[in-house]
């Protein structure tokens, strides 16, 4: 398997140097260069696997030769071993024909941990393999830095520096990241925005010299193993409400596009999955362009779903490569005025086109607490402000046809929000035994405006403290 950039000016790669180098060198984002595409008697003959099995049999897919699948099989057992539910991302029925894919099982309580447990495993093969040692940046809203955080900590050939808006998370997201006090991690608060955050992990990746000194690599989804690793959630889903005999139709509430993106790749792969619904806080950019083909982004603004307050979503760079026909040169020109004009111009064809499957829906605050306030009253389903706007947007938008199930991707657990939940319930959802002490615990991180260059030199500095 070889992936290509959607940008098309960098070297195709394979897998593991895919894993390492997170973003390609043109600025673009890879994608497997063929899809790999399994018939109907292939999902059938998967029905039923336990998860562990199920995610090595697909990563193998993605990652090729280079990676046996009895050594994906050992890491995916390893990953997901330790997680708080037997079945790992169980399926709750709330509703009639309305399913909560329960994410929030592992050891950060978000839907990051069910990637980033098996990246941390990868990355231990490939760079034990390579005898190298990386510096992951990484960029957060509140969840990935503490599951990144998680499944990097103590690793030798890592050094890792996360980036967080300052004042932006809930108290628990950012406690988790910054009660890790592991010599190979650091974290930063940004004065800014998660897209603050973001843009400069994207240009320490665009500074080639600081890029190659520091061997940088990614753990967001914009690493192309990060969106690998969220597919095989979708098929355990689908398959066990009859797919690949039975449509199935997926909301996913949604900030970067990664977990959207990676429902898409399931349906890619030859899964019966009829729509894709984006759910979205005020921040909501992509369902105004699902809506009327407006992508113009507005000013960050805080929300009670604060994982999702994003208005550059990395990932629907690939999914504008793949409705442009795969164009590099089309992609690339639109991402680059995108950037320069604050809006982006997607023609009209390929925007029809995606509002074929995507279905874009906002949902504010104060809807957000009434769709809790609802699931806990009518359904005894407690949701974290993330959840709720999927639950919301799929009870909205569900295929005219009743019968087809629709899944919401439950993607954190109610307790990392506990304002949010008790403001809508009265009940304020107590943290896991193992993160009871959470609040007692020593908290380090520096706190920077977000000047491109102290940041840099603050990576540089971390690298060097922990490598000496
Ligand atoms: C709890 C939670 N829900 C939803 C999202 C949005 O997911 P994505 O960025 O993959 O669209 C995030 C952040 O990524 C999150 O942490
Ligand atoms: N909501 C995310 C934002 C980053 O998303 P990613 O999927 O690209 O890592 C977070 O919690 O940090």
């Amino acid at each position: 398997m070889r992936y290509i950039s959607t940008r098309g000016q960098a070297p195709a790669r394979d897998f593991e140097d895919v894993l390492l180098a997170g973003l390609a060198e043109d600025g673009g984002l890879f994608l497997p260069e063929t899809w790999p595409v399994l018939s109907a008697g292939e999902w059938r003959a998967l029905r039923g696997l336990p998860y562990a099995e199920l995610s090595a049999r697909l990563m193998a897919l993605f990652t090729g030769p280079g990676i046996p699948e009895a050594e994906l099989l050992r890491m995916t057992r390893a990953a997901y071993g330790g997680f708080g539910h037997a079945a790992t991302a169980p399926l709750v029925q709330i509703e009639p024909n309305l399913f909560s894919l329960e994410l929030f099982h592992g050891p950060t309580l978000a839907f990051k941990d069910m990637a980033m447990q098996l990246l941390g495993l990868l990355f231990d093969h490939v760079l034990e393999k390579r005898g190298e040692r990386i510096t992951i940046v990484a960029a957060t809203s509140g969840d990935t830095g503490s599951a990144a955080i998680e499944a990097c900590r103590d690793r030798a050939a890592i050094d890792m520096v996360v980036l967080h808006p300052e004042g932006r998370t809930s108290e628990v997201q950012r406690r988790q990241m910054t009660t890790v006090l592991s010599s190979n991690i650091h974290n930063i608060a940004v004065q800014g925005s998660f897209d603050d955050c973001q843009d400069l992990v994207k240009a320490m990746f665009g500074d080639v010299p600081f890029r190659q000194e520091m061997r940088l690599s990614a753990v967001n989804s914009i690493n192309w193993a990060r969106i690998a690793a969220q597919v095989p959630y979708y098929a355990y889903a689908a398959l066990a409400l009859g797919a690949p005999d039975r449509p199935v139709a997926f909301s996913v509430p949604t900030g970067n596009f990664g977990n959207v993106l990676a429902a898409w790749v399931a349906r890619r792969m030859g899964l019966p999955v009829e729509t894709l619904i984006v759910g979205a806080n005020r921040n909501d950019i992509l369902a105004r362009f699902l809506v009327s083909n407006d992508m113009s982004m507005l000013p960050v603004e805080p929300s009670l779903s604060p994982s999702m307050d994003i208005q550059v979503s990395s990932n629907f760079e690939r999914l504008l490569f793949e409705l442009l026909g795969r164009d590099p040169v089309a992609t690339a020109d639109i991402m680059t005025r995108f950037r320069a004009e604050g809006r982006m111009p997607v023609p009209d064809a390929a925007w029809k086109q995606a509002t074929t499957l995507f279905a874009g829906f906002t949902l504010s605050d104060e809807g957000t607490l009434e769709e809790i306030r609802r699931l806990y009253a009518e359904s005894a389903y407690l949701a974290d402000p993330h959840t709720a706007i999927g639950t919301a947007a799929a009870r909205a938008l569900r295929p005219q046809d009743c019968s087809i199930p629709v899944v919401v991707a439950a993607t954190a657990h109610p307790a990392k929000f506990p304002d949010a939940v008790e403001q809508a319930t009265g009940f304020r959802p107590p943290l896991p035994a193992r993160l009871a002490d959470l609040y007692q615990r020593e908290e380090r991180f520096a706190v920077m405006p977000g000047a491109l260059a102290d940041i840099e030199a603050a990576v540089r500095a971390h690298a060097r403290r922990n490598a000496a």
